[in-house]
Formats: C-alpha cells, structure tokens, sequence
C-alpha cells in the first residue's frame, strides 16, 4: 500500500516516515509540504540522510489519487478541513492528525479553534480514532480523525471507570504536561530554550481546545453530558505527555479491585500497560514507542481517584496511533509496524 503525508515536514509528519519507513505493508510514495516544497526532506532533516531521499512536493489531490492509497493530514489546524476533503473524494483512504475533524458539533470547533468548521455532513462521517475504545468503528473507514494527545492520555485512563459508571463525572479534573515537541515545529517565542528550560508553565486554563474532545468522547462513553475541568502544562523536555485525572468513586472500590478491573478491561490492548501498585508511570518509560501507560490509586479517606496515564505525545500522542488506526482500518494486526520498545534512558 502507498502512503502519502500531508506536513511531512512537522514533528508529527516526520515521526510519521520513521514509523512508516518500519511498516511492513507501506511504501511512503509521496511527502507534501507547504513553505518547504522543493527541499529534500533531508536537507530539513539530516537524520533521514541515505533513508529517505525525497523532495517534498506542493499538494495536489490528484496527484495523491494517482500515486497512493492512504493519505495522512499532519497539518496544523485549519488546514485538512479543506484539502482532505479533496482527497476523500478520490476514493483515498484520509487519516487526519490535526483537529479538524474530532468534534461532531461544528459551533464548538469554531468556539474553541476559533475557525471555520469543517463541512457538517463530514463530521458526522468522520471516525474518532482512538484505537482501544472504537475498533468496532474504525474497521473500514475512509475518513480516520486521530485524536488529540491529551485526550489520548486522559481518555485510556478514564475509559474503565466511565463504561462502568463507577464516577462522579461532575467531579472530572485533568492535569497534564506535555513537552514541547507537542506545539510542532513552527517558532514560537514560548518555546525557547530560555523560556521553557528549568521552569514550568500552566497554559489556556479552561480553554484549551482539547476539552470539548474529552467532554464529547466522556458523553459516548458514559451516556452523559459533562463539564470537566483541564488544566494543560508545558514542561522543559521534548517528548512525553503526563496527565493526572482526579475524581470522586460512587462507591468505596479498592486500588487492588480497581486494578484488576483494569487489567481486565485492557486485556486485549497490547498498547495499554497497567502498572501494579504503588508503580507510578513516567514518560520515559514509554518513550518513541506506542505506550500508554497507566497507574492508579484510590484515597480511601476522600474516595477520590487518581490516575496517572504517560504516552509519547508523537507516537501514541499522534503518528503511531494514527499507523495503529491504518492497521485497524485494513484488518491488519494493531501492532504491526509499531513493535517498537521504549528508549531508554
Ligand atoms: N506534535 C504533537 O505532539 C501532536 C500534534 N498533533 C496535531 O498534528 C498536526 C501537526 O502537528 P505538528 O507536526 O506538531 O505541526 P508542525 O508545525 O511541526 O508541522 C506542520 C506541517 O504542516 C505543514 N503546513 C502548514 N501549513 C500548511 C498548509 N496551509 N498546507 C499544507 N501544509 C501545511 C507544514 O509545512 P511547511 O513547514 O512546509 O510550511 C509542516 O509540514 C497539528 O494539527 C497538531 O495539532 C496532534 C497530536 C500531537
Ligand atoms: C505543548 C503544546 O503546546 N501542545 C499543543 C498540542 C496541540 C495539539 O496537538 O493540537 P490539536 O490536537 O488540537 O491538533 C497544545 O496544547 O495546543
């Protein structure tokens, strides 16, 4: 199969060509940019030198049609909702990484992006792909949206307790932290080196795009409606994304009882690790690979939950759960090109 890549150029493009150039079953035919068209990628990306030796190109759907089957979009907001559509059109197979496609009410993309949304009718084809939770629904889909980091992180932590109405969901709060690969490549003043470095920064408190995603993905879930509170942090690394969810247990559950229901719960994800007791999860542990990693306790003096979940913000955050959404779609087996193990240290 042959894979083009809309923003080959990004953080998430070109973790997307590492992942794809170890896929068994793609070819990457084709890479697109938009201010570096004409470059060879290695020239932007002197480790990719002797691997891939490609110019980026302008896109042109038709041009995609005529040489490849699957389109990945890893263009930053506002970008896919226009030329995706493009691409769907022609029969490709279109796997959004931006969040173009992830909320269904289009006033609440324009609310929270604040841009125009995408055409209606798509939103209510798209499939949010978050792997574990939609298998069912990704199976033959043309129009792939791959979630957000955050929401990956927080989403996989909260699922179990959500099916089983085991929560407050009135009680929701998520704090995370993401390193700074997480904003793209483009500059920005923030993300200087001595800006982030040896500090720690709070960033759009109760605005951050990423709410009404986990709100929404909540709903399904769960069958209800609800305000959660997430409050996202900037923390001097590259890679990695941590996030701390907080609620109230309707009943006096156990960390061990909970545990296992985990455990139970994500028996058949090879990319869900549930720690044991007491082992809390760092990014590290998951890093370059498609992790997620879970820890859990419960305060039995408040009845509170808290779960720690870690992934990579650039494999599982983005690129490798967009390869794992590709292997669902197709029918391939969910791991296949992303056996990576962790780097470590
Ligand atoms: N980084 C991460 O950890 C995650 C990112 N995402 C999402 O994935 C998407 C890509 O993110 P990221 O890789 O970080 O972004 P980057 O800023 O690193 O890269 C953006 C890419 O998009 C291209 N581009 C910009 N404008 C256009 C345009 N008008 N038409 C076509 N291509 C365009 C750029 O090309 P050029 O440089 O040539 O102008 C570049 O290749 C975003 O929507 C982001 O929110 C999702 C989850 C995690
Ligand atoms: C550290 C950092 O800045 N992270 C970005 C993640 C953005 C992202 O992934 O954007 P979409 O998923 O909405 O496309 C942010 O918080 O906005």
């Amino acid at each position: 199969m042959k894979a083009g890549i809309v923003g080959a150029n990004g953080y998430s493009g070109v973790e997307l060509i590492r992942l794809l150039l170890n896929h068994p079953q793609i070819k990457i035919e084709m890479l697109v940019a938009h201010s570096t068209t004409g470059m060879e990628i290695s020239s932007i990306y002197p480790h990719l030198g002797g691997i891939v030796e490609r110019r980026l190109e302008a896109f042109d759907a038709d041009e995609l049609a005529a040489r490849t089957d699957v389109v990945f979009f890893a263009t930053p907001a506002g970008v896919s909702k226009d030329l995706l559509p493009e691409c769907l059109k022609r029969g490709l197979i279109c796997i959004d990484l931006s969040g173009d496609f992830r909320l269904k009410n289009p006033q609440d993309y324009a609310e929270w992006y604040k841009k125009n949304p995408a055409d209606a009718a798509l939103l209510g084809d798209a499939v949010y792909g978050l792997s574990e939770l939609n298998r069912e629904q990704i199976e033959g889909a043309s129009l792939l949206s791959n979630p957000g980091c955050y929401p990956t992180a927080t989403l996989l932590g909260l699922a179990p307790v959500l099916q089983h109405d085991m929560i407050d969901l009135n009680s929701i709060i998520v704090d995370g932290k993401s390193g700074v690969s997480g904003s793209g490549k483009k500059a920005v003043i923030g993300n200087l080196f001595g800006e982030v470095n040896e500090s720690v920064k709070a960033y759009k408190l109760d605005h951050h795009q990423h709410t009404p995603e986990i709100e929404q993905m909540i709903e399904e879930i769960s069958g209800q409606k609800t305000a959660i509170t997430f409050h996202p942090h900037l923390i001097p690394m590259t890679r990695g994304l941590l996030c701390t969810t907080y609620a109230n247990l309707k009943q006096g559950f156990s960390t061990r009882e909970l545990l296992e229901h985990y455990e139970k719960f994500y028996k058949k994800s090879p990319f869900v690790r549930i720690r044991p007791l007491g082992n809390w999860p760092a990014t590290k542990e998951v890093l370059g690979s498609n992790f997620c990693d879970i820890g859990l306790n419960v305060d039995g003096r408040t009845r509170r939950l808290t779960i720690v979940s870690v992934i990579d913000n650039v494999v599982k955050g983005a690129a490798g759960q967009a390869v794992q959404n590709l292997n669902i779609i197709k029918g391939w087996d969910e791991q296949t090109g992303l056996t990576f193990t962790p780097i470590y240290p």
